[in-house]
């Protein structure tokens, strides 16, 4: 058996289509264009690719945009001071500050997202929308796994009464994966370092999700047959060699369905990006 790759271009330019169409008629009733900030503290390489991707996304949907760069020495004051410049900038509707912070910063990283607007907030990382999340009523919700979500209603892949196990436990992937999962009526397994004989329980999985951050870390012999394989990790082993958490060939043997790397679920979260911040525009409106 070989796999059903689930194309994240595919998806993505379907999800984007919708939020450029969504961005349109909100301009034509109330006069607004959805604009995004994205924060960039220091000359991460990795971090200045997404920002990019982000950039290129706002062109194609036509909306506002602005990349604020800040040094590696930006003091936790001096971003605070930045971040409530964008809260009251009328224009500004999204506020994304790029993950990781420079070190010096890393340690302050729970109140600079406690910093922005819940409203703004379009990596949906603001405890308000993490609890709103849990609680069932999240509209802005983490990209990623919002993204990978929505990949799956697409490709009409079941959740409801799925078995889905998910590895990873992250602020910004793992456990919003499962909030969303649970909501969607999945019985959801989250895994993480501590677990043990974990073959034996992603090989009960309808649905894996990998976020591990490991190259290769998902082997054949630990997926179902006919699994759904959704492959969360960003692993750059050469300085042109972008790879996933699973085993790609390997894993495609066995699954039905997988997300390749790159090009899977990297896509779905700057398409979900866009799709926030038109979100994020509305609930300002309703203020
Ligand atoms: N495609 C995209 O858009 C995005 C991709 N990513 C990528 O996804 C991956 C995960 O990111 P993120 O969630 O931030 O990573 P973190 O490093 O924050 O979390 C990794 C998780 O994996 C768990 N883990 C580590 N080793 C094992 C193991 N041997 N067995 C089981 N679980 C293990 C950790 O467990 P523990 O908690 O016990 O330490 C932790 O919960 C990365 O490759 C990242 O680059 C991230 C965001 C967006
Ligand atoms: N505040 C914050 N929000 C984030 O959402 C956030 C963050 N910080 N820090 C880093 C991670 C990672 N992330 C990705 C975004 C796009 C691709 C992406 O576009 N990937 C493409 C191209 C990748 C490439 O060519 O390098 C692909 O997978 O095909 C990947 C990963 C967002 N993150
Ligand atoms: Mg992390």
């Amino acid at each position: 058996m070989t796999a059903r790759i689930l194309s994240g271009k595919e998806f993505a330019a379907r999800i984007k289509a919708d939020a450029k169409a969504e961005a349109e008629k909100l301009r034509e009733e109330t006069g607004v264009m959805p604009g995004l900030a994205v924060v960039i503290v220091g000359e991460d390489p990795a971090s200045q690719v997404y920002v990019r991707n982000k950039h290129k996304a706002c062109e194609e949907l036509g909306l506002h945009n602005v990349s604020v760069e800040m040094p590696e020495t930006t003091t936790r004051e001096e971003l605070f001071a930045k971040i409530d410049e964008l809260n009251a900038d009328p224009k500004i509707h999204g506020i994304l500050v790029q993950l990781p912070l420079p070190k010096a910063l890393q340690s302050a990283e729970a109140e600079v997202l406690e910093r922005i607007d819940p409203n703004k907030d379009v990596d949906g990382f603001h405890p308000v929308n993490v609890g709103r999340l849990s609680n069932g009523a999240g509209s802005l919700v983490p990209c990623t796994p919002a993204g990978c979500i929505r990949m799956l209603e697409l490709a009409d892949i079941p959740m409801d009464g799925a078995k889905a196990v998910v590895i990873g436990r992250s602020n910004i992937v793992g456990k919003p994966m499962f909030n969303l999962l649970l909501q969607h009526n999945a019985t959801v397994t989250v895994a993480h370092s501590h677990t043990k004989n974990l073959a034996e329980i992603t090989k009960q999985a309808d649905i894996l999700v990998a976020a591990v951050g490991k190259p290769g870390f998902v082997t054949a012999d630990m997926v179902k047959p006919g699994a759904a394989v959704i492959d969360v990790g960003i692993n750059r082993i050469a300085p042109k060699k972008l790879v996933g958490d699973v085993d790609f060939d390997g894993v495609s043997e066995v699954a039905g369905a997988i997300t390749p790397v790159p090009g899977g679920v990297g896509l779905l979260t700057v398409a979900m990006l866009m799709q926030n911040v038109v979100t994020a525009a509305k609930l300002q409106l309703k203020k």
